[in-house]
C-alpha cells in the first residue's frame, strides 16, 4: 500500500435519519466492491455495522462503525453513523473527518424534514454531501415531490442524477441523466444497459435540463452553451459535477434500493470520481500541503483486544506505529472493518485508522507530530437533556464505578455525570432514554458493572412566607457541669435568590461574643432540613437576645439552642416548597411551533417569547421557563411531536414556589 499519496483515498460518512437504511447500504457497498463475499442483514444481526451487542439487541445504530473497501484502485474508508438523534454526537464527531457525507433518506416527502438538522450541520461545516434516496421499492410519492421537499430544507441546489424507471414495487431501472443511458436493474449483479423507453423520454429530458441548469449556475461557459442550445459534451458535465461537489456548491441526488443493491454501483462510481480527494479536503480545512503529520481524533473507544483506541483521520503525512505523537507513543495502528482489526505498520493522508493507547488524548483532539499545530475545529459536546439517577446493583462495585464511568464518558462526550449533593444521587446525563440505557448496557457488558437506574429526584428546596421571632433554650444537666444556651432569633423571608443572611444585634453581652459563631452554626444546620424535609433557602436570621451561664455555657450549647429556636420558628413561618426552574431555548420547525407551545404550557412552562430562528428559515425559537421536574418528559415529547427534529438548549434559572395542590401531593409521598 502506498501511504504517501492521498489521491487514492476517499473517506465517506454514511449518515441519515433513523432506519433509513444506512447499514444496509454499507453492506451493499462492501459487497459490490468485493470487500465482503456474503451480505449480512440488520435483522439477522450479522451485517458489518452490527458490531456491538447494544446495536444488535436494538437493531439500530448506536455508534460509528468503520469499514474499508478497495475498488478500482481507490481505497475507501466508510463510517456508518447512527441515525437516531440521541446519538448525534457520534455522527457529528465522525463527519468532521471525512471527505464527503453520503446522506441516506427515504422517498417520503412528509418525512423530508427529518434530514434538516443533518443538512444544516453539513452546510455549517461545509462538508460536501451526496443524497441517496433509498427504499425506492417502497416509494409511493412521486420522486418530484420528494425532491421538492428535500430542496426546501437544503441550502445547496439538489442535482438529480438518475431518473427512475417505474415506481415502488414496479421499479425496474433508471436513466443516467449525464450519459442519457437507460439501465435495467439486474438482481445479484450490475445493471444491464437498455434502450431508453420512449414513454420516459420527455421526463428524462426535463430532468436533464434541470440538472444542467443547476450546473450552469456555477459555470458561465455551460450557461452560454445552454442559452445557445448547444449540447454540452459529457466530459464537461462530469468536470462540473466533480468541481461543484468538491466546492460544496451542489448536492447530487441518487436513488435505489440498498437491500437489493439497486442503484449502488452508479452511486459508487460517482463516489470514486466526484468525492474530493483527501488532499483537496485538507486544503479546504486550511491544512497546508507540506509539513509534519497531522491527524484528528473522530472517536474514542475501548476494545477488549487492544484497550483504548482512537479513531483518527490523517490529514497530512504518514503515521507509523511506535511514533511519538502529542507526547504519547503510538502502540498499535489498525485498519477497521466492523469488529475486525488489521494491524498496519503505517498509514498515510486520507486514511481513517485506529491508534492504540493514546493516553490523555480525547475525541476532537488534533494530533501533531513535531512542531506546534493549530488545533483543528472540533464539535462541542451537545447539551445533555435527559437524566437518570444511577447506582451499581452491587455495593461492592462502587469501587470500580468511577473508573468505568470515566471511560464511558471518554467514549461518549455527549454523556456527563454529576453527584447531586442535595439528593445524594449520582445522575447520568445524556441525550435521551435510549442513549442512557445503551450507556448502562455498555457498563454492564464492557466493565461487568450492572447498574440500576431510576428518574432522578428533583432537588426541591423550601423557604418561608412570613417572619417569626423564636426562642430556643438548651439546658442540660449531666452530673458534672451542665450545658446552657439561650437565644432569641428573628427569622424572616428574603427575596428569591438572596440565599441566607445571618446577623446579630446583641447588646450588653447577653450572648457573649465567643458563642455567636455557635449560634450561626446551629442556624445553618437547622436550615439543612426544614419542616418540609428539604434545605431551606432565602432566609435571614438575626440573633437579637439571649442569656448565658458563666460555667455551663459553651459554643456547643448555643448551637443547640439555635437549632431548637430554628426548628420551632421555621414551622411557624409558613414554609413552602420551591422547585428548580430551567430556562429553555426550544428550536422547532414552524409547523410544530403551536404544538410545542401547548406542550410547554401543559407541563407548567411559562412562555417568555418566541420568534423566527435567526439561523434557520422556517424554524422558530421559543424561550420559556420550565420546572426541572418536567424536563425529561419534555425532551421525549418534543421529539415525538416534531419528527425527532425539535431540540432545545437549557440552563438553570431560579427557584419557584410549587403550586399548592401539587406541593401537597409531593409532600404526601415523602
Ligand atoms: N424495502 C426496503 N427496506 C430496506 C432498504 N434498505 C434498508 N431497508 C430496511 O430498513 C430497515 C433499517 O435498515 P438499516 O440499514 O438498519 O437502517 P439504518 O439507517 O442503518 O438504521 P439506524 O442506524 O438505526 O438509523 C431494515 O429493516 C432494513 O432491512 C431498502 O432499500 N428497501
Amino acid at each position: 500500500m502506498n501511504t504517501s499519496t492521498s489521491a487514492h483515498w476517499r473517506s465517506i460518512a454514511i449518515v441519515g435519519p433513523y432506519q433509513s437504511g444506512k447499514s444496509t447500504l454499507l453492506e451493499s457497498l462492501l459487497f459490490v466492491t468485493g470487500a465482503i463475499s456474503r451480505k449480512g442483514t440488520v435483522e439477522d444481526g450479522n451485517s458489518v455495522a452490527d458490531g456491538t451487542a447494544e446495536a444488535r439487541a436494538r437493531q439500530m445504530g448506536v455508534e460509528v462503525n468503520a469499514a474499508f473497501a478497495e475498488y478500482q484502485g481507490v481505497q475507501l474508508s466508510f463510517l456508518d453513523c447512527p441515525g437516531s438523534i440521541e446519538f448525534a454526537q457520534e455522527t457529528w464527531n465522525a463527519l468532521i473527518g471525512v471527505d464527503a457525507a453520503l446522506v441516506v433518506c427515504e422517498p417520503e416527502a412528509t418525512r423530508a424534514l427529518i434530514v434538516a438538522p443533518l443538512l444544516k450541520f453539513l452546510d455549517d461545516w461545509q462538508i460536501p454531501h451526496v443524497l441517496f434516496i433509498n427504499k425506492m421499492d417502497r416509494a409511493s410519492t412521486p420522486l418530484k415531490e420528494v425532491l421538492a421537499a428535500l430542496q426546501s430544507i437544503s441550502s445547496r441546489p439538489l442535482a438529480l442524477r438518475q431518473f427512475p424507471i417505474g415506481q415502488g414495487d414496479r421499479l425496474s431501472g433508471f436513466i443516467d441523466l449525464v450519459s442519457e443511458q437507460a439501465w435495467q436493474y439486474h438482481p445479484g449483479g450490475p445493471p444491464d444497459p437498455i434502450a431508453l423507453p420512449e414513454i420516459y423520454r420527455s421526463d428524462e429530458l426535463a430532468a436533464r435540463a434541470e440538472l444542467l441548469e443547476v450546473l450552469a449556475e456555477f459555470d458561465d461557459h455551460l450557461l452560454e452553451e445552454l442559452v445557445e442550445e448547444i449540447e454540452p459534451p459529457e466530459a464537461e458535465i462530469r468536470t462540473d459535477l466533480k468541481r461543484d461537489l468538491e466546492d460544496d456548491l451542489i448536492v447530487p441526488v441518487f436513488c435505489g434500493v440498498a437491500l437489493r443493491d439497486f442503484g449502488v454501483r452508479p452511486l459508487l462510481a460517482a463516489l470514486l470520481s466526484e468525492v474530493p480527494e483527501a488532499a483537496c479536503s485538507a486544503r479546504h480545512r486550511g491544512i497546508a500541503a507540506e509539513g509534519p503529520p497531522v491527524a484528528q481524533v473522530l472517536k474514542t473507544f475501548y476494545s477488549p483486544q487492544s484497550g483504548k483506541l482512537s479513531l483518527v483521520r490523517i490529514w497530512r503525512g504518514v503515521l507509523a506505529d511506535g511514533a511519538q505523537i502529542n507526547g504519547a507513543r503510538l502502540a498499535g495502528l489498525y485498519r477497521l472493518c466492523g469488529q475486525q482489526q488489521t494491524a498496519l505498520a503505517a498509514a498515510g493522508p486520507g486514511e481513517i485508522v485506529a491508534l492504540g493507547r493514546l493516553e490523555g488524548i480525547k475525541t476532537g483532539d488534533t494530533l501533531a507530530l513535531g512542531s506546534q499545530e493549530t488545533p483543528l475545529a472540533s464539535c462541542a459536546p451537545l447539551t445533555p437533556v435527559f437524566a437518570l439517577a444511577i447506582a451499581p446493583e452491587k455495593r461492592a462495585d462502587e469501587v470500580k464505578f468511577s473508573a468505568a464511568v470515566a471511560k464511558l464518558l471518554e467514549e461518549d462526550p455527549s454523556l456527563s455525570w454529576q453527584q447531586n449533593s442535595g439528593t445524594r444521587e449520582v445522575v447520568l446525563w445524556g441525550q435521551g432514554e435510549i442513549h442512557l440505557q445503551v450507556a448502562l448496557g455498555r457498563l454492564r457488558r464492557k466493565y461487568n458493572l450492572p447498574m440500576q437506574s431510576h428518574p432522578p429526584q428533583v432537588p426541591y428546596r423550601e423557604t418561608i412566607r412570613r417572619a417569626w421571632s423564636s426562642h430556643g433554650r438548651y439546658k442540660h444537666q449531666t452530673g458534672g457541669h451542665g450545658q446552657f444556651g439561650d437565644v432569641y432569633l428573628d427569622i424572616r423571608p428574603l427575596a428569591r435568590g438572596e440565599g441566607f443572611q445571618f446577623a446579630e444585634t446583641i447588646v450588653g453581652g447577653v450572648v457573649p461574643r465567643q458563642y455567636v459563631p455557635g449560634v450561626e452554626t446551629g442556624v445553618r444546620e437547622a436550615l439543612e432540613r426544614g419542616p418540609l424535609g428539604y434545605p431551606v433557602v432565602d432566609v435571614a436570621v438575626t440573633l437579637t437576645n439571649g442569656s448565658y451561664h458563666t460555667v455551663d455555657s459553651s459554643e456547643q450549647a448555643f448551637k443547640q439552642a439555635a437549632r431548637i429556636a430554628m426548628h420551632e420558628g421555621l414551622a411557624r413561618c409558613e414554609p413552602v416548597l420551591l422547585e428548580p426552574i430551567v430556562e429553555l431555548d426550544v428550536s422547532v420547525p414552524v409547523e410544530f411551533t403551536a404544538r410545542a407551545l401547548r406542550l410547554l404550557s401543559g407541563k407548567r412552562g411559562q412562555i417568555l417569547h418566541y420568534q423566527g430562528d435567526g439561523e434557520r428559515r422556517e424554524w422558530d425559537c421559543v424561550n420559556a421557563f420550565l420546572p426541572l421536574a418536567q424536563m425529561n418528559e419534555f425532551a421525549i415529547e418534543l421529539r415525538s411531536l416534531s419528527l425527532g427534529v425539535g431540540c432545545f438548549a437549557w440552563r438553570p434559572a431560579h427557584l419557584q414556589e410549587v403550586p399548592e395542590k401539587l406541593a401537597e401531593r409531593l409532600l404526601a409521598r415523602t
